[in-house]
């Protein structure tokens, strides 16, 4: 029996066709910044930043439904899950610069649990695009709402942005944090203290 793999291929050609679409632009890029893109250094260079760039914004090309791949299980479970610590690497929408952080999420489960792993799928699915980092927050939040079914969910954004260390006020310790709370974690005080106090 020979397994099908068209949407693989599919997949394959059209980030092949993406990059070679962009690589043209970063040469364009280098002669405009009044580099050489002949010389020895340089000559891949425009292929591999539209690599790159393919890369770090690859959550445009997946849905939740493929990176949660159905990892929902049936649990009785219902005191408050939290996932700390998921790291992760954004992209500022507005200078095209990395934000890079960690996020954690906590949520009430009503007869459904999510795999652990596909929290940070779920984050990845946001943070490989360009964003700022409050729609990021409310993203990852509406997601594992809509994924798990819960009853409450909460999740917290911690990160710097590279726009505000390498240029512009060139603040380096200047954190930002962001939360979203949901359902009951946005109705109950102590739910959401509790929340709170577990990712401190
Ligand atoms: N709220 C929010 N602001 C962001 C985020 N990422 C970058 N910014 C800000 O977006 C703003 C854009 O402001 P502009 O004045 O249009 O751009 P700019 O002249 O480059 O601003 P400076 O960074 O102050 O030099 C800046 O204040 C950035 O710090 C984000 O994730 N959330
Ligand atoms: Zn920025």
């Amino acid at each position: 029996m020979t397994l099908p793999t068209p949407n693989l291929s599919l997949n394959v050609n059209a980030d092949e066709q993406r990059i070679e679409a962009i690589t043209p632009l970063y040469q364009q890029l280098l002669v405009q910044l009044g580099e050489d893109p002949q010389r020895e250094g340089l000559l891949d260079t425009p292929k591999r930043a539209a690599k790159a760039m393919n890369y770090l914004t690859k959550g445009y090309r997946q849905t939740l439904e493929e990176v949660t791949n159905g990892a929902v299980f049936s649990s009785s479970a219902d005191e408050l899950v939290v996932v700390k610590n998921i790291e992760f690497y954004s992209m500022c929408e507005h200078h095209l610069l990395p934000f890079i952080g960690h996020c954690h999420i906590g949520y009430l489960p009503q007869g459904k649990v999510l795999g652990l792993s596909k929290f940070a799928r779920i984050v990845d699915l946001f943070a490989r695009r360009l964003q700022i980092q409050e729609q990021l927050t409310q993203q990852i939040a509406e997601a594992v709402e809509e994924v798990t079914g819960a009853a409450g969910v909460g999740v917290i954004v911690e990160a710097k942005h590279m726009c505000m260390m390498m240029r512009g006020v060139e603040k380096q310790n200047a954190s930002m944090r962001s939360s979203v709370m949901l359902g009951q974690l946005k109705s109950s005080a102590m739910t959401r203290q509790e929340f709170l106090k577990l990712v401190e």
